[in-house]
């Protein structure tokens, strides 16, 4: 058993059906399963408990409840006072939410959500067994009205792509796994990113090795935001970074705080990293068909999704673009305007609608909010583990753009699915800082630990 994140690797997530399989593959061989998973729960709790009260072990009518039977006998065998049952006791030390986990088919019932609350609302910590009461696995998104907010989630035998996207991470809290000895043997339905390597500089590279980024956006009143992507580039290692303020020209507009950054177009600066659209307003629609003609390689961002949202003729133009050579960053809103669907939608199945978004463009898709979602034509997809609420800010999203422009400007041959891999991954622990966040900062915190 051990705490999961931050991961120092990539790793595998199996969903449902999947976890299933190899469920059932391994009870072939090794059918005390459940013995182990509540072992498991039984020794968390130890260390997890707080205070002289009795463990409150809430069980379910499936096997989710078998493991924390298994769990109450262990703790009693162990001396701990233990109460099972859906109404809580005096004072507990700990909650084992046992109630609902892989089975989770429908709504809970009032009655369960009334327990439920109770968990909640009692003052102990709640451990939540594999997956926190009420959450699909799938999906990270709640069956009903309720599902049990935990302070830590132990998952059992896989690792389940709704504990790290959606409302997961709301719901989890810190998140433990045990294997439970079996070797997963399926296709995995996702990834789980862990940190990228790092980039190497050879002694003898000199700014021409490192690649150019043209950062084409910025509208009158929203020129931060490109300003914020260009220089996010610049902080990333790009050799040299260019922008095209639209509507602006000669030296107006120029970044008077970062004199390295240059003015160019796309006519003097055919074979850059193009990074389009960040607070680009509606003059970007006019600009787009040269760029996505032209650029070699693109990152798509904000108001330049916005105009391809709104004109099948630049839909068909991204399509023509060979698939890794094109990469989109869509917030949910972004992503259902793309889709002709609405947000809640997108939310309801984020890896889904990553994945139909990136196949419908032929795209590499980063669907961004807590799990951003990495989805390619022809790859597996990925959810980032990290970030955290410190990056709901104004322009982070444009640091984004900027420092995936940054990467690829200076690995010309990755494909869009590993710069975004990598790229985001960086992001969001950059971003995993306590309280407030300013756009600009993230840039510094991204240089510091690239
Ligand atoms: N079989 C084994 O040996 C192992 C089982 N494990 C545990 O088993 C769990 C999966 O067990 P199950 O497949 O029995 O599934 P669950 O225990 O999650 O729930 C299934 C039961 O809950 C009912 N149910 C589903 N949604 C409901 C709702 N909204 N309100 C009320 N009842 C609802 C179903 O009708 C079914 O009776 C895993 O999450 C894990 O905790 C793991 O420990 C691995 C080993």
């Amino acid at each position: 058993m051990r705490l999961l994140l931050p991961t120092t690797t990539t790793l595998p997530l199996f969903d449902v059906a999947a976890s299933r399989r190899i469920e059932a593959r391994a009870l072939a061989h090794s059918p005390d399963l459940m013995e182990r998973a509540g072992l498991a729960v039984a020794k968390l709790a130890l260390a997890l408990r707080r205070g002289a009260g009795p463990v409150w072990v809430v069980c379910g009518p499936g096997n989710n409840g078998g493991d924390g039977h298994v769990a109450a006998r262990r703790l009693r065998e162990v001396g701990v006072d233990v109460h099972v049952g859906h109404e809580a006791p005096q004072h507990p030390a700990l909650v084992i939410d046992a109630l609902l986990g892989l089975g989770l088919n429908r709504a809970p019932s009032a009655e369960l959500c009334v327990t439920m609350a109770a968990m909640q609302t009692c003052g102990a910590p709640i451990l939540a067994v594999d997956l926190p009461s009420g959450l699909l696995g799938d999906t990270g998104q709640a069956a009903g009205e309720r599902a049990v907010r935990a302070d830590h989630t132990l998952t059992l035998l896989t690792l389940k792509p709704g504990l790290f996207t959606g409302e997961g991470r709301a719901h989890t809290g810190r998140i433990w796994f045990d294997d439970l000895g079996i070797a997963a043997d399926d296709e995995p339905t996702a990834e789980l990113l862990g940190p990228a390597a790092r980039l190497e500089r050879s002694a003898t590279s000199h700014k021409g090795s490192h690649g150019q980024v043209l950062v084409v956006g910025g509208a009158p009143g929203m020129q931060g935001a490109a300003r914020l992507a260009a220089r996010a580039a610049l902080a990333c290692g790009a050799g040299r970074v260019y922008v095209d303020l639209l509507g602006l020209s000669g030296d107006e507009g120029a970044d008077a705080g970062r004199p390295e950054l240059m003015r160019g177009s796309l006519a003097e600066l055919p074979q850059a990293v193009g990074v389009i659209g960040c607070g680009a307003g509606p003059a970007m629609a006019a600009a787009l068909p040269g760029l996505l003609r032209e650029l070699p390689r693109i990152v798509i961002d904000a108001d330049a999704l916005n105009a391809i949202a709104a004109e099948p003729a630049l839909q068909d133009l991204l399509r023509a673009r060979p698939v890794g050579t094109t990469l989109l960053t869509p917030h949910p809103l972004e992503a259902a305007r793309l889709l002709g669907r609405d947000t809640a939608s997108i939310q309801a199945d984020r890896l889904a609608a990553g994945s139909d978004l990136a196949q419908r463009l032929n795209c590499t898709v980063v669907l961004k909010g807590s799990g951003s979602v990495i989805a390619t034509p022809g790859e597996r997809p990925a959810i980032c583990a990290s970030g955290g609420p410190a990056l709901a800010t104004a322009g982070s999203g444009d640091v984004l753009a900027g420092w995936l422009g940054g990467l690829w400007a200076q690995q010309p041959q990755a494909g869009a699915h590993a710069i975004a891999c990598a790229g985001v991954d960086a992001h969001g622990r950059a971003g995993e800082v306590a309280g407030a966040l300013r756009a600009g900062d993230l840039i510094e915190h991204l240089a510091a630990q690239a």
